[in-house]
């Protein structure tokens, strides 16, 4: 199994060029579903995610052709010879529910395995499912799967108000929603950049959406969807992540690519904690201003308040401030696994709850550490940057789900990084 060694102790100068997002092109390809003409997505990232959506989506009949290593998608569901989501393939992933709606929408019929809990909380699918349901699906729970029909004549539009903000929610009924007859309208919608990229993605294939970005989506459904081409929109929690890769090491990276707009919470409690970011012809420049890092309180909140899946690298950071910080998770009940880890190299930490007390100490060492989800993996090989002495990460698959080629970005700039086979 492949495992990360990272030798710490160097600042970091150079550029890192940002992939396109995960978490984007996870919901863009299952909107190939919902037409019978292909859709091609450019700038995808070359991710574990994206081959396992890519399997997902060939098991339904789908066609999926990469060109550019991966980098283009063309995406073909002409024939769908086969409406269910196989546990196998949706076990491996969360976002594999997202083939729910549009398969709903455009055949009527979707038998979906339940995707189950997993690491950082117990993620259940209810907002989604009752979403359908306001659409006049008919739902059965049966032996794991979700078993959905929708009415004859196909779903309805209606009014879904969700009672919280849930992104993966928002993305199925919103797709659903295109193919529906009437009026949809989506309240108390999430507003990450992601849904405004699927809802600009889904106008080009002549879907009829208003209100993306805002709470409010109203959708107008219509009879069929073309093919498009789309550009997946740049990954914000890469990019935030390499921002801390300077942040921590001291030094100065230029993040090609990357957009204040996706990043402005997470900018700002950067500021608060003594980290210049700046914008640039390129993308933006961060580097540490004089001085230690600072104590900071952040509590992570749907966009565009500061995202949970940069807080485990943000406590990577908190872990080296003057003084104590306060980390409140709020939108998952378990996403402080990396805690433990950075103990093992010296951090200060306390979880009570959701919340998290960082009291920062001067220097970290190097320690054999376990990677438990997909940011926390990267949170410390950020920590590994800093630290005296060597690193090493094992259980880097999960590193792989939503990184690549981590080793070569951050060894452009300097950092004593490789991948090991052992
Ligand atoms: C592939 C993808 O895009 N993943 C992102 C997406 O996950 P995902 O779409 O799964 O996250 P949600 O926004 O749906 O989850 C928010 C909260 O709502 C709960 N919930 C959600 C749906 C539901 O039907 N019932 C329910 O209780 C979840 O357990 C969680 O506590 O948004 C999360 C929150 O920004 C990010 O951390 C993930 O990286
Ligand atoms: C939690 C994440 O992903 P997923 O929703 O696919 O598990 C993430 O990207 O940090």
């Amino acid at each position: 199994m492949d495992k990360i060694v990272v030798k710490g102790g160097k600042a970091l100068h150079g550029e890192i060029p940002i992939a396109g997002a995960k978490n984007a092109c996870l919901t863009l390809m299952p909107a190939t579903l919902l037409s019978d003409e292909p859709l091609t997505l450019t700038n995808a990232p070359r991710l574990s995610d994206i081959r396992t959506m890519n399997d997902l989506l060939c098991s339904l009949g789908a066609e999926v052709t990469t060109l550019q290593d991966g980098k283009v998608l063309t995406l073909s569901s002409h024939d769908l010879s086969n409406l269910t989501a196989d546990y196998e393939i949706v076990r491996k992933m969360r976002a594999s529910i997202l083939v729910l709606g549009p398969l709903l929408a455009r055949a009527g019929k979707a038998k979906v395995s339940l995707p189950g809990g997993c690491a950082i909380g117990a993620r259940p699918v209810d907002l989604h499912l009752k979403g359908l349901e306001a659409l006049g699906a008919q739902l059965e729970l049966k032996d794991g799967y979700v078993h959905a029909e929708a009415p004859k004549g196909g779903l309805v539009g209606g009014v879904v108000d969700f009672p919280f903000v849930s992104v993966g929610a928002t993305e199925n009924l919103l797709m659903a929603a295109t193919l529906a007859k009437g009026t949809t309208v989506l309240k108390n919608a999430a507003r990450e950049p992601e849904i405004v990229d699927l809802a600009h993605c889904l106008r080009k294939m002549g879907a009829q959406i208003e209100g993306e970005g805002t709470s409010t989506i109203e959708i107008q459904g219509v009879n069929a969807l073309r093919g498009a081409t789309h550009p997946v929109v740049t990954d914000r929690i890469e990019l935030g992540t390499y921002m801390l890769a300077p942040a921590i090491t001291g030094g100065d990276v230029e993040l090609l690519g990357g957009r204040m707009d996706l990043v402005a919470a997470f900018a700002e409690k950067l500021d608060e904690a003594g980290i210049a970011v700046e914008e640039t012809l390129r993308g933006l420049k961060v580097s540490r201003k004089n001085g230690r890092i600072r104590a900071i309180d952040v509590e992570t909140a749907p966009f565009p308040g500061f995202p949970t899946d940069l807080q485990a690298q943000m406590m990577a950071l908190l872990c080296f401030a003057e003084g104590t910080s306060t980390l409140d998770e709020r939108i998952f009940e378990n996403r402080f696994m990396h805690a433990p880890e950075l103990i093992r190299m010296g951090a200060k930490i306390d979880v009570h709850g959701g919340t998290a007390k960082v009291t920062g100490v001067e220097t970290m060492r190097g320690a054999p550490v376990m990677a438990t989800d997909l940011r926390a993996s990267v949170s410390l090989i950020l920590a590994g940057l800093a630290a005296q002495g060597e690193t090493v990460v094992s259980r880097v698959y999960h590193l792989d789900r939503g990184y690549e080629r981590v080793e070569e970005k951050l060894g452009a700039c300097g950092a004593s990084i490789e991948r090991v086979n052992e």
